[in-house]
């Protein structure tokens, strides 16, 4: 039904939607549908008839031309979700709606903003009597329609109001909506970024799983298919590992070949698991995973580079002979589960130290509980990483808790053979191959990081600390080799 014609003012709309590309139209559609009256926008018309004229029937719709006409077809305090291209589309977008704004209006920004630029859109927004939501939603076009993990920060003062109608159109998992207040100003955004990086991460794994499927045992993209088909009836069971057996068993109709075959192996990037390397640099978080996830969609794009050593550098290795094909699957299996633990464990170690940096107080049992539907990451195992936060809110390191200690621990002798096996025959494995790393370097009872404390203080007099008392020290590397108290 649409309830006023553009240009009409019926001040009755319960949220409105700005921004009616594949996001904001299916997002607009799921209010709709779930009986909240829509006032729907866009900068050019045609999305906004277009989508009154294919769904006006799915509930109350109010299309509005002018942003002005828009505005004055919501109810008081108006609920406004905008969903633009991020950063300067958001920006032009915010600009046009504030001046026609009321004190308490919440604006919800539903794009992959930056979170930074979060955080300065909530200070200009509140100093002008406005209410900002940095909103992270995850589920793409479907999950949008049918119910996406929404991510919302701002004062908890706005989520009073607006939790609720996120809330509802939700994914819900036994009954519990796949949304909840994140934090303060740009805390949806952080969280959403951090989701996006694991995203990157969970699909650099699944590729290298695929690999080695590939090349150790020459199967082809149906038979790896159907084993990603079988291992999402296990631990493994998540929304991309089922898109994966999904995609593995389609033919391109043009060529019959397996379409996995034909796709140009170069990786593409919109920006947010960059942003998240970026911050995992600037927190001095290593997000190992997430950021070898990045660069290898990085190298895959490296052209010039790839080009210049296809041929040209030596192979060296010797052929991979599999003797039991069901025990390298197996192995890879539980290599892919437990490099995929370290990824999810790096990234909440992220949220907790941006928590702790920004005073954002983020629950991470809580992210973990608004992930298992909706979302891309969505997947069985996060009902085990929200238990491991209940049973301790302040879990040191996820892969630290009683049950993923024992999860990897199973998997750690088939990982080593996993990792060890594509390094002497030359598969590619950067995810798997640093997740190891990774987890033996955080189990060392010493690392040798010592040694380079003692080469800092050598050649630059950057002081070290000792394991045997308190303070800090330097020695005089170039004088008598004394040690002095820094
Ligand atoms: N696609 C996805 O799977 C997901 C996307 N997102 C995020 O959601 C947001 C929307 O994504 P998506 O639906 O894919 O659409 P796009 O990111 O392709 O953005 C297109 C929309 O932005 C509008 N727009 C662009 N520039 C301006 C401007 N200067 N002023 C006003 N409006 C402008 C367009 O209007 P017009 O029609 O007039 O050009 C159109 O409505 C993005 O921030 C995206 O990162 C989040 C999760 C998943
Ligand atoms: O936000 C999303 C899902 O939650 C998008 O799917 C994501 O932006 C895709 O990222 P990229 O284009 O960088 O692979």
């Amino acid at each position: 039904m649409v309830d006023n014609a553009p240009g009409t003012q019926t001040g009755t709309a319960q949220i409105g939607v700005t921004g009616l590309a594949v996001m904001g139209r299916n997002l607009a559609r799921n209010f709709a549908r779930n009986g909240y009256t829509v006032a729907v926008h866009n900068r050019s018309w045609a999305k906004t008839a277009s989508l009154v004229e294919d769904h006006g029937d799915e509930g109350t719709f109010v299309p509005s031309e002018s942003v002005e006409d828009f505005v004055a077809s919501l109810e008081r305090p108006r609920k406004i979700v905008v969903m633009v291209k991020a950063g300067a589309a958001t920006d032009a977008v915010i600009d046009e709606l504030v001046p026609l704004l009321e004190e308490g209006d919440i604006v919800v920004d539903a794009g992959n903003a930056h979170f930074p630029d979060t955080v300065r859109r909530e200070n200009a927004l509140r100093a002008q009597g406005l209410h900002f939501v940095g909103s992270g939603v995850s589920g793409g076009e479907e999950g949008a329609l049918l119910g996406p993990s929404i991510m919302p920060g701002g004062t908890r003062e706005s989520y009073e109001s607006l939790g609720p109608i996120l809330e509802k159109i939700s994914a819900k998992v036994d009954g519990v909506p796949c949304c909840t207040y994140v934090g303060p100003d740009g805390a949806g955004h952080f969280v959403k970024m951090v989701h996006n990086g694991i995203e990157y991460a969970d699909m650099q794994l699944i590729a290298e799983a695929y690999d080695l499927l590939k090349q150790g045992l020459g199967a082809s993209a149906a038979e790896i298919g159907q084993i990603f088909a079988d291992w999402n009836t296990g631990d493994l069971e998540s929304f991309l590992i089922e898109i994966t057996a999904d995609v593995l068993q389609h033919v391109d109709a043009e060529t019959g070949s397996a379409f996995v075959d034909i796709v140009l192996d170069q990786a593409e990037q919109k920006g947010t698991g960059r942003w998240t390397v970026q911050n995992g640099l600037d927190l001095g978080v290593p997000i190992t995973g997430i950021a070898e996830a990045t660069f290898a969609r990085a190298l895959s794009g490296g052209v010039p580079q790839r080009e210049a050593a296809v041929g040209t550098l030596p192979a060296a290795t010797t052929p991979w002979e599999i003797t039991d094909r069901d025990a390298f699957v197996e192995d890879v299996r539980l290599a892919l589960y437990a490099s995929k633990v370290v990824a999810y464990s790096q990234g909440f170690d992220q949220i907790a130290a941006a928590s702790a940096q920004f005073g954002w107080d983020i629950d991470r049992g809580a992210m973990a509980r608004i992930w298992r539907g909706g979302c891309i990451i969505r997947a069985r195992f996060l009902n085990r990483i929200t238990e491991a936060y209940e049973r301790d809110a302040n879990l040191p390191l996820l892969l630290a808790d009683p049950y993923f200690t024992g999860a990897v621990g199973n998997g750690v002798e088939a990982w080593r053979r996993i990792v060890s096996g594509a390094a002497l025959h030359g598969v590619p494995t950067p995810a798997f191959s640093s997740s190891l790393a990774y987890y033996d370097g955080v189990r060392a009872e010493r690392l040798p990081a010592a040694l380079i404390q003692a080469q800092r203080d050598f050649f630059g007099a950057h002081t070290y600390r000792r394991t045997d008392r308190e303070g800090t020290f330097h020695t005089l590397w170039s004088g008598d080799r004394t040690e002095q108290p820094a």
